[in-house]
């Protein structure tokens, strides 16, 4: 039979589809990350495990496919809201028949999605803070088949009073914008490893984020001593450093003592790989 050439957007959709599930392959292998799955183990996780994260991530790959290509070169209107908020369900249900029920990237889904959407529809190249605008700009429009229901990201942002996943992205990701990019470079280019600056920019995620995996497992006390533990590395010069490596070393203990796990800060993690591989450098001011 003879194939069809592909198109340009076909071929920039599938593109898009298999760097977002590689950035949340790379955001699940490295280590070691405080009470999250990496290779060492499960973190302060009973059902999850590093094979499953990583099946997880591939059963991804069509919905973050279908969401590009619905997406290319569309402007941000309630149409397109709705269609990304279908495609982004039915990823959660690839995910769950992926894992047998257990919930590993919900919150991936939704900022990389957001994210493979706004590449998409800028017609694959624009620099980071255009792209993460024009992702903020479909995150605020009303899905009117938006599940009605509390989840327990919404229970805690209203116990505590804080913002959860909806609000970092419909404020434009500023934990990966303002913190996460700038940290993940500026430790490249003082000569740390790739791996360091991954934990370097998670550490700088994870020094403010209300993280509602964490305030659900932990309460506010767990969450200060995250973003205290966080702030300990970096100011200890980050994860290149022996002391910073101590500093991490006791950030993990803490975490696993208290059972806590941030799983929203590793997302943004993997969302901060995405936008580091598939934007332009920012124009000079
Ligand atoms: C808008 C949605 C993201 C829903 O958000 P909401 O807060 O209402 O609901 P949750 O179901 O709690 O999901 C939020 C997940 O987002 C991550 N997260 C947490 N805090 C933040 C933050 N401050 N900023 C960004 N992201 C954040 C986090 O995801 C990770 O943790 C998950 C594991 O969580 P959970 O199962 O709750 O915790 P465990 O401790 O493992 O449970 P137990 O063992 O104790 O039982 C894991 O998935 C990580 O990814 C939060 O969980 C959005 O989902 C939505 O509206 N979707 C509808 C479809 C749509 O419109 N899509 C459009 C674009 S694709
Ligand atoms: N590495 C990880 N461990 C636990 N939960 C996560 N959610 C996203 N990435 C995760």
């Amino acid at each position: 039979m003879k194939h069809l050439p592909q198109t340009h957007a076909d071929e920039m959709a599938g593109w898009l589809a298999q760097v977002a599930t590689a950035c949340l392959i790379d955001e699940a292998r490295l280590t070691p990350k405080p009470g999250l799955v990496d290779s060492r183990g499960s973190g302060a996780h009973h059902d999850l495990t590093l094979a499953l994260m990583e099946r997880s991530a591939h059963s991804l790959t069509p919905a973050f496919r279908y969401m590009a290509e619905h997406s290319w070169l569309r402007p941000a209107d309630i149409a397109l809201r709705e269609t990304v908020g279908r495609l982004g369900r039915d990823g959660e249900q690839a995910m769950m028949a992926a894992t047998g029920g257990v919930n590993t990237h919900r919150g991936a889904i939704w900022a990389l999605g957001l994210l493979v959407s706004a590449v998409a529809m800028l017609g694959g190249s624009a620099s980071g803070d255009v792209v993460t605008a024009c992702a903020a700009r479909l995150a605020r429009l009303p899905d009117s088949a938006a599940p009605k229901g509390f989840s327990k990201g919404l229970r805690a942002t209203h116990r505590y009073q804080v913002p959860g996943a909806r609000e970092e992205a419909q404020q434009g990701f500023p934990h990966v914008t303002r913190l996460a990019l700038p940290q993940l470079r500026a430790s490249r280019a003082r000569g740390a490893a790739e791996t360091e600056a991954r934990l370097d920019a998670l550490m700088a995620i994870m020094t403010s984020l209300s993280d509602t995996c964490v305030l659900n497992r932990a309460g506010l006390e767990g969450l200060e001593a995250m973003q205290r533990g966080a702030r300990a590395v970096l100011d200890a010069g980050g994860t290149a450093q022996p002391a910073g490596r101590e500093a991490l070393a006791r950030l993990d203990a803490d975490m696993l003592a208290r059972n806590a796990s941030p799983g929203g800060a590793a997302d943004l993690l993997a969302a901060t790989l995405f936008l580091d591989r598939t934007s332009l450098p920012q124009a000079a001011h």
